[in-house]
């Protein structure tokens, strides 16, 4: 489902069931129904404010950055009136890993040119030289025995 859809809380109040678990947390709408028997805190306390802002209650628990990187994972939409700029630590943390990746491709692209470089002037320069050299000795030793 589209993450950027726009839902009203009473649109995410339909969902409050087991089979069916939505949530509003930090202005965003995550669908938790396939989490709701993995939740380590237990589904009761899910399924007790399931189809609200429970923003308040998960950030009173203190969850984790892997939690809040979860709702990433389960979001199905945004609620009406709320602007992905005044998103909480997972959009910071998204984008963080977002310049982390770029660093790393910036870094390969300069890394990558060096050991090319190293290689030519490795091997071609002393095969160049040694060239130059036995080149040199035929050259002026055909020219001795021509004599
Ligand atoms: C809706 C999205 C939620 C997700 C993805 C989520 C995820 C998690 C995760 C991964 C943990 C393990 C501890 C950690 O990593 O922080 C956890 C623990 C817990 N969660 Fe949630 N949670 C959600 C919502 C809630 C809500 C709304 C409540 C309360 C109303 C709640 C109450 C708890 C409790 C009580 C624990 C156990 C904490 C402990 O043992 O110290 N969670 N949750």
């Amino acid at each position: 489902m589209e993450k950027g859809r726009v839902f009203t809380l009473s649109q995410v109040a339909q969902h409050k069931s087991k089979k069916d678990c939505w949530f509003v947390i930090n202005g965003r709408v995550v669908d938790v129904t396939k989490f709701l028997e993995e939740h380590p805190g237990g589904e009761e306390v899910l399924i007790e404010s399931a189809g609200k802002d429970a923003t308040k209650e998960f950030d009173d628990i203190g969850h984790s950055k892997a939690a809040k990187e979860m709702l990433l994972k389960y979001q199905v939409g945004v609620l009406q009136g709320y602007s992905p700029s005044e998103g909480g630590e997972s959009e910071v943390a998204a984008s963080k890993e977002s310049n982390k990746a770029k660093e790393m491709k910036a870094f390969v692209i300069k890394d990558d040119p060096v050991p090319k470089y190293k290689a030519f002037v490795e091997f071609f320069v002393p095969l160049l030289v040694a060239g130059s050299f036995f080149g040199y000795r035929y050259l002026t030793g055909a020219t001795q025995i021509g004599s």
